[in-house]
């Protein structure tokens, strides 16, 4: 270990900090993961920084010397293969960091909730040598990924008895790695201190929020605003708190039975 002194910007003026830094630290090289299968998809609700999340896939991934493929619409297109399934290149990634949603399209896909959905995604990868997969999507997504994963051997010895890969494929592709990264506005997974996207979402909100305030306090009006979150109220609560909101509605915490009178009361204090 080697001692490092480093200047650290705190609050504007310079401080001096030592920390420790591993001199064995290692680095993954140019071209050590060659001829490797790669795929990338985004799945569930589409959010802000899935294009950067992809383009860091790819480019990491042909630095690493992988084939790397695009999966477009989420799972149906691993399940439905095809043209969904296409080689990416360095240059099919430039331009979209700043872009919203996601360029490799995005699905809700029941097909990939079966069983026998999940042996044809299977024999799409195995049929193109993709034996890593990045999966960019919120608790849904990666509950499907875990799944898939550990489903792995049993899809491939199914495929492998109706005649669908040779044993050698069996063999060669019989494990499958699984990277899953957290591309969610609704900020509902543990772990993870802000999913991609929850940070620009809230963003939005709050200045749409910011803009119709005006108006409700020209004309002395309330408005309801109702943000996304599908179970979670994360989005919902810090708009409230940002936002100073008079009342606020989140699925955590039912509303009390005289919930009517109580925003009402809240409502009139707030105007006076
Ligand atoms: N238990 C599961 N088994 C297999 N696949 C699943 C499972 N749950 C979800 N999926 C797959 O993941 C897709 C997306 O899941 P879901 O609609 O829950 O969105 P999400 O990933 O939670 O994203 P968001 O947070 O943006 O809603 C589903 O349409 C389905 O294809
Ligand atoms: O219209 P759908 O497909 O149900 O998706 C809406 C949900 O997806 C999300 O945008 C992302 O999960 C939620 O915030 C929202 O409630």
């Amino acid at each position: 270990m080697q001692e490092l002194e480093e200047f650290i910007v705190v609050s504007g003026k310079i401080e001096t900090a030592t920390m420790e830094v591993s001199t064995t630290q290692k680095f993954i090289g140019r071209g050590s993961h060659k001829g490797k299968g790669l795929a990338v998809l985004t799945s569930g609700g589409d959010s802000q920084g899935m294009n950067a999340a992809v383009r860091s896939v790819v480019r990491m991934g042909i630095y690493l010397g992988c084939k790397v493929y695009f999966i477009r619409e989420g799972y149906q297109g691993m399940v439905d293969g095809g043209d969904n399934i296409e080689e990416a290149n360095w240059s099919s990634v430039s331009s979209i960091i700043h872009r919203g949603g996601t360029v490799i399209g995005s699905a809700r896909c029941t097909d990939f909730m079966k069983r026998e959905g999940r042996v044809k995604a299977a024999y799409n990868l195995v049929t193109r040598g993709i034996t890593n997969l990045v999966v960019i999507g919120g608790d849904g997504s990666l509950t499907g990924a875990n799944l898939f994963r550990e489903e792995w051997a049993g899809l491939l010895d199914e495929l492998l008895e109706n005649n669908k890969i040779t044993k050698d494929q069996r063999e060669k592709y019989k494990f499958l790695h699984i990277a899953g990264m957290v591309g969610s506005i609704d900020n509902d997974f543990c772990g993870t201190d802000m999913t991609i996207g929850t940070d620009s979402a809230l963003h939005r909100i709050i200045g749409a929020i910011d803009a119709i305030v005006s108006t409700a306090y020209s004309h002395q009006r309330t408005f309801i605003m109702e943000v996304m979150g599908r179970q979670c109220g994360f989005l919902a609560v810090y708009t409230a708190l940002c936002t100073d909101a008079t009342y606020s509605f989140i699925c955590e915490d039912p509303a009390p039975i005289n919930w009517e009178k109580k925003m009402c009361t809240k409502i009139a204090e707030a105007r006076i």
